[in-house]
């Protein structure tokens, strides 16, 4: 018998006024596997990351997470907090998302008396701790505000934060789109290694397919709410099948890059050929 996928996503739908953002998404995810969903800007990526973590309800479809089904909103406290447990997010801009009052240590240890009500201050100790490490925070980072952290520090915070609730499905979110290159290596290299020590799955939402080939299994390709074409990452890659998506990986900005004929005609609206 095979093992329940840790996501499963059918015949997703939302609708924003006259605008079908998101249009008949399926996709699956086993458990501890991790999945791309990329696109142009606008596809409906972040659409389909809003409602599996619940901040945006679908219009049609059905979200299932670990076996149960999350597609309308949550119904109490209770029910929030136990699907908490299931899938997180890391959005793009940790500063945005982050306390700028709170220091690590706080904002970890907030989230553990949500998920971990029965821990004592110091086993809530030791593992703000054991968070620390996983992410590469020393002590100091971890007892600094914010604004006296660099972006991938705070970035490290964000993941530690989704961590902290021992979710199984983590959604990243242009996640390491706002770090410059060194960095975003590092944090695309802790992501690989907390998904290997945890067994974590990932969702990741990207544009960027430097970033999809290093940390994903399988890759959706998204175009106008629509999934276009799907298969492992490298597959999806190296022999594209679709004009669209060949489009996509050629215009992977590099040193001397121009657009593209092509990708001007699609940004444009036209078919590439
Ligand atoms: N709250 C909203 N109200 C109205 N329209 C929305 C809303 N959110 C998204 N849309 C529309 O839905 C479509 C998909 O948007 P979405 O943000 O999901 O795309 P995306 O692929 O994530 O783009 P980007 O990479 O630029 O973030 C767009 O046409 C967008 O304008």
């Amino acid at each position: 018998m095979t093992e329940e996928p840790v996501l499963r996503v059918t015949g997703l739908r939302r609708e924003f006024g006259g605008v079908v953002a998101v249009d008949g998404v399926d996709f699956e995810i086993p458990r501890g596997g991790s999945l791309a969903i990329v696109g142009e800007s606008g596809s409906g990526k972040s659409t389909v990351a809003n409602m599996v973590v619940g901040l945006c309800a679908p219009t049609a479809g059905t979200i299932t997470a670990c076996g149960r089904d999350r597609s309308r909103p949550a119904r109490s406290a209770k029910e929030r907090r136990l699907r908490g447990r299931e899938v997180q997010i890391v959005f793009q801009d940790p500063y945005a998302s982050l306390d700028p009052r709170h220091c690590a240590e706080q904002t970890l240890d907030e989230v553990l008396r949500l998920h971990r009500a029965d821990d004592g201050k110091q086993q809530r100790q030791a593992r703000v701790a054991e968070l620390g490490d996983l992410v590469g925070l020393d002590a100091r980072q971890m007892r600094a505000r914010p604004r006296a952290l660099s972006g991938g520090q705070r970035q490290r915070i964000a993941i530690a934060r989704a961590l902290a609730a021992e979710p199984e499905v983590i959604i990243l979110d242009e996640s390491v789109a706002a770090l410059d290159v060194l960095v975003q290596a590092q944090v695309l290299n802790l992501l690989a290694d907390i998904r290997e020590r945890t067994g974590v799955s990932y969702l990741l939402i990207s544009h960027d397919l430097g970033v999809v080939r290093q940390i994903t299994d399988e890759t959706v390709v998204m175009r106008r709410g629509r999934i276009i074409e799907r298969g492992p990452t490298a597959d999806v890659l190296a022999h594209p099948r679709q004009p669209y998506t060949q489009v996509l990986r050629d215009s992977v900005p590099h040193a001397g890059w121009k657009p593209t004929r092509a990708l001007r005609a699609l940004t444009e609206g036209a078919q590439p050929s």
